[in-house]
């Protein structure tokens, strides 16, 4: 058979696709019992969402264009590819996992899996992708069991929680001198395992404890997400700003007084006020009609509570998912306020690379419908080490921020993905 001439985006050529989702038998409960040891792609919150495996197509991206070039790179793909959907749902038939770096020197990347699992209000589908040339038989869903993590250590990454304290006072003299008025600062920590981790284990543990994030795993960087930076589903565009955070005691009575206190705190409020004002602002020109909450709720996680506004839209244009995501990036919840400012002092001050964390992580479908949260509670895998990773967090700084606390709150912020690495 003589094959089409391969479609460009820009400089990358894309493959031609054949593509086919067809409803199947629930084999487990849980999508992520499905992933192969490695390679694993996973979007789920609760039962739903998307699990997948294998390159069908990938795209590797830097670069203060990397959104542009990422969306002229789908678009390309998705013009060429030949799709037979018999679910019809956003996330079935051609869809892509993706990651994005915090900067735009840090790398970023879509992939489109050979097989998605996926599932969505009690419809199970397996999608699968493969080039024109050589058509993939839909595989046998499998239950795999992952290997537990054995002893694991935690130590200091760049800094020491002594000198990030250090960092943060520093920046609240900033703020007060008036150089900025709120600056996400953060950290990391290295968790070194004896032997390979394999990522099924944390995600698997991610997902039970904390089943009102969204637990995502992209080439490496896998956590669980209370933030949800964009999602666009048939006209409709959400999101879910947090920031302004109070840690959780265990006691359920104080923790209830606690979250009273979060939601009269002016240091929180004002903390909230400039992340969900950042959002509002980018979503603005895409959309017609918009609900801004006045007063956030608080969101209760197992390890620490929110302030949370879940601001939604009636698309105005054909912004995709990943334009959406592109222009609310970073948001103040991530960066701080005003943007280009605290970019600059992140840079300065920080001390380490971010990665992919605090980037926009999800998915998107050919019709440009999708969802993309923000890498927070999560670790990458080292690449050039099996048995390690770096686990991140972050807290938003303001004039009226204290450096002891908010070391506190990063520790706890961190629980998430040590507790899923430990025994
Ligand atoms: C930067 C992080 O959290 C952000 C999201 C929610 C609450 C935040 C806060 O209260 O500081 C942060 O803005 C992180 O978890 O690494």
């Amino acid at each position: 058979m003589s094959l089409p001439d391969p479609v460009h985006a820009g400089a990358e050529a894309v493959p031609h696709l054949v593509v086919r989702s067809h409803p199947v038998a629930d084999v487990s409960e849980h999508l992520l019992d499905h992933l192969p040891e490695h390679g694993g792609l996973a979007w789920v919150r609760r039962s739903d969402g998307l699990a997948g495996w294998g390159v069908a197509a990938r795209l590797d991206v830097a670069g203060s264009n990397r959104f542009a070039t990422a969306q002229q790179w789908w678009r390309a793909l998705t013009g060429a590819a030949v799709v037979r959907d018999d679910i019809g749902v956003p996330g079935s038939g051609l869809v892509c996992f993706g990651s994005f770096g915090f900067t735009d020197d840090d790398p970023s990347e879509l992939v489109v899996p050979e097989v998605i699992v996926g599932r969505r209000g009690g419809t199970t589908w397996v999608t699968t992708v493969s080039p024109a040339s050589s058509l993939a038989a839909p595989p046998e869903l499998t239950v795999n069991e992952p290997t537990p993590v054995g002893e694991i250590a935690f130590a200091d990454g760049a800094r020491s929680g002594t000198a990030w304290s250090a960092i943060v006072a520093d920046a609240v003299t900033r703020i007060t001198g008036g150089a900025v008025d709120k600056v996400v600062l953060a950290r990391d920590l290295i968790a070194q395992s004896v032997g390979p981790i394999d990522l099924r284990w944390p995600l698997r543990r991610l997902a039970a404890a904390y089943p009102n994030c969204w637990t995502f795993a992209v080439d490496g960087l896998i956590g669980a997400t209370p933030e949800l930076l964009v999602r666009r589903e048939k006209g409709l565009i959400t999101s879910r700003v947090l920031a302004g955070t109070i840690r959780r005691t265990g006691d359920d009575a104080h923790d209830l007084a606690l979250a009273a206190s979060l939601a009269r705190s002016s240091k929180d409020l004002e903390e909230h006020e400039f992340a969900v004002r950042s959002v509002a602002d980018a979503l603005e020109p895409h959309c017609k009609s918009m609900n801004v909450p006045e007063t956030p709720f608080v969101l209760h996680l197992p390890n620490v509570m929110h302030l949370a506004s879940d601001v939604a839209g009636v698309a105005a244009n054909g912004a995709s998912a990943l334009g959406l995501a592109a222009a609310l990036h970073p948001s103040a919840a991530v960066c701080g306020t005003p943007t280009a400012v605290a970019r600059d002092l992140i840079e300065q001050i920080e001390g380490m690379s971010r990665g992919r964390y605090a980037g926009p992580v999800g998915w998107m479908d050919a019709a440009g419908d999708g969802e993309w949260g923000i890498a927070l509670r999560c670790g990458q895998a080292d690449p050039d080490d099996p048995a390690r990773m770096r686990l991140f967090a972050g807290c938003g700084i303001v004039a009226g921020s204290d450096p002891e606390a908010e070391l506190a709150e990063s520790n706890a912020k961190l629980v998430p993905m040590r507790d899923a690495l430990g025994v």
